[in-house]
């Protein structure tokens, strides 16, 4: 038999909602529901409710790891990506990217375009090479000053890598002598994704682009979104006339073969969509995830020491010698538990937005077809039945028996299903040998020793400021 959705204001039929996404914008809420309050609303409604609150209007929540393998076996023929967030999507990265497109056949095309890009050999030759060298800038800049502030310098240092590995581009982040028009290029992108969330709750959907500018960073985020596009196009135009491009990075590969109208050439505007979701998607999360990262070990002495520990015995040359990819897959063990733990109590995207393509029984209640759903993974990290202690920092977990099986459905900070995160890799590799290569070269204390963290719940969940200590291990 078939129950009722359980839920707060269930009368807003869906229907409404996407008549009227003005309405539905007018209070931003979903912070609350997300992520500060989402256990306890999971134990108030249980595993399936209905949130009818400002932008969560109508929205059904799910917080059950049976739904992550239905997403898994049959998602593509059950959801599709929210719609009405997609259009605010459009608006900014254009509907040609493979992140933000509703077709599903563009959306194959532009994934078997990019996977390629993505291959264990593409990245062992790419992102460590690029990892490596913005480290040894940013390790220049810490010698000079120790108090950091660690969010803006992950920040810097991911919008880097990405633009290195991704696209043979010099943001000039973390070597700012090195700078050119770069400092344009991540000023917009950091305008871009510090309004963001301005633009995702205004009536982008009722008023004109003229009439939202009248909002001032709304203003702002158009345009830096011009200048963005106008650096992406003249990075592809210069591209286009080298004799030599470079082989590894993303956009050499989708440049090979377009140009053209045959079927498998990506065009401009596909190029540029792809390049700016690409910047803005693999930017952000690792940046925050490293922040947190950090906090975490600051916060709990004896594990940093420990990991410490661990690199200095399996690679006792770690600090005359830069990491590797063989050190990555397998001598970085500790790290890589930290990572995962810190994305388990700190998941920079704590779920994903679907809408339903069919009428789907799930848990004894019937989700009917259009409906917006909001699949919310993190209650199931913070949940004993999964992980004994959940509240606490214990990377030590990701290392017991039987521990990956278990987790196959349920941990999945990258999402699940056929659009799970394409960077996932990337992100690792990345986040691993970053946090290797600053545990093995400092220790990391609390500026303030009564510091909190905030974190804050915006498109991603982000860190808020942590200032941190870093004191050269001799
Ligand atoms: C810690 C870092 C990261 C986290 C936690 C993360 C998380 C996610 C999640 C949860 C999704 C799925 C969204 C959904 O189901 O609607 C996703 C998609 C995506 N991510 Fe990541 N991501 C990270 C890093 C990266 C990096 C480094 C890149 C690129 C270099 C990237 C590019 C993408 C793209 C293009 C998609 C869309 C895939 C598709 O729709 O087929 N991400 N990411």
């Amino acid at each position: 038999m078939l129950s009722h959705i359980p839920g707060v204001n269930q009368f807003v039929p869906i229907d409404l909602i996407k008549a009227d996404s003005f309405l539905s914008r007018l209070f931003y809420s979903q912070h609350y529901v997300l992520y500060s309050n989402a256990v306890e609303m999971k134990e108030k409604f249980g595993p399936v409710y209905k949130v009818a609150q400002a932008s969560m209007l109508g929205q059904i929540f799910i917080h059950d790891s049976d739904f992550g393998k239905l997403v898994a076996t049959k998602g593509a023929k059950m959801f599709k990506k929210d719609s009405i967030l997609n259009d605010g999507f459009h608006a900014l990265f254009g509907d040609h990217s493979i992140f933000t497109t509703n077709d599903e056949v563009v959306w194959k095309r532009h994934r078997s375009m990019l996977n390629p890009a993505f291959t264990d050999e593409k990245l062992q030759n790419n992102v460590v090479k690029e990892t490596n060298k913005t480290l040894s800038e940013l390790f220049k800049s810490i010698s000079q000053q120790s108090i950091r502030d660690v969010g803006d310098d992950m920040s810097n240092l991911t919008l880097d890598i990405i633009g290195r590995a991704g696209f043979g581009y010099e943001f000039g982040c973390t070597n700012k002598s090195n700078s050119t028009n770069g400092n344009s290029l991540s000023d917009s992108t950091k305008t871009i994704l510090s309004n963001l969330i301005f633009f995702l709750v205004s009536p982008y959907q009722t008023f004109s682009e003229k009439t939202l500018s009248s909002i001032t960073p709304i203003k702002s985020l158009f345009k830096s979104r011009d200048v963005f596009i106008d650096e992406i196009t003249n990075i592809i135009k210069k591209r286009r006339r080298e004799d030599a491009p470079n082989e590894n990075d993303i956009l050499s590969l989708l440049l090979r073969g377009t140009g053209s109208d045959s079927n498998d050439a990506m065009l401009d505007r596909e190029l540029v969509n792809n390049c700016f979701i690409m910047i803005v998607a693999g930017h952000e999360t690792t940046s925050h995830a490293l922040t947190f990262s950090l906090y975490l070990l600051a916060k709990h002495e004896e594990i940093q020491e420990q990991v410490y520990d661990s690199i200095k015995d399996k690679i006792p040359d770690h600090n005359t010698r830069e990491l590797t990819y063989e050190d990555y897959e397998e001598k970085l063990t500790h790290v890589h538990h930290v990572f995962d733990e810190s994305l388990r109590l700190y998941p920079v995207a704590v779920g994903t937005n679907r809408e339903l393509t069919c009428d789907v029984d799930f848990k004894g209640y019937r989700l009917p077809k259009g409906s917006l759903l909001l699949f919310n993974w993190y209650t199931e990290f913070m949940d004993e039945k999964n992980f004994y202690r959940p509240e606490e920092f214990i990377p030590s977990r990701w290392g017991e028996e039987g521990s990956d099986n278990k987790r196959h459905f349920m941990y999945i900070p990258f999402g699940i299903g056929n659009r799970s995160c394409i960077g996932k890799k990337f992100a690792k590799i990345e986040a691993v040998l970053s946090l290797a290569s600053i545990m093995s070269k400092y220790k990391v204390t609390f500026r303030d020793p009564n510091a909190k963290l905030h974190p804050i719940q915006d498109f991603t969940l982000r860190s808020g400021e942590v200032y941190l200590k870093f004191t050269e291990r001799q």
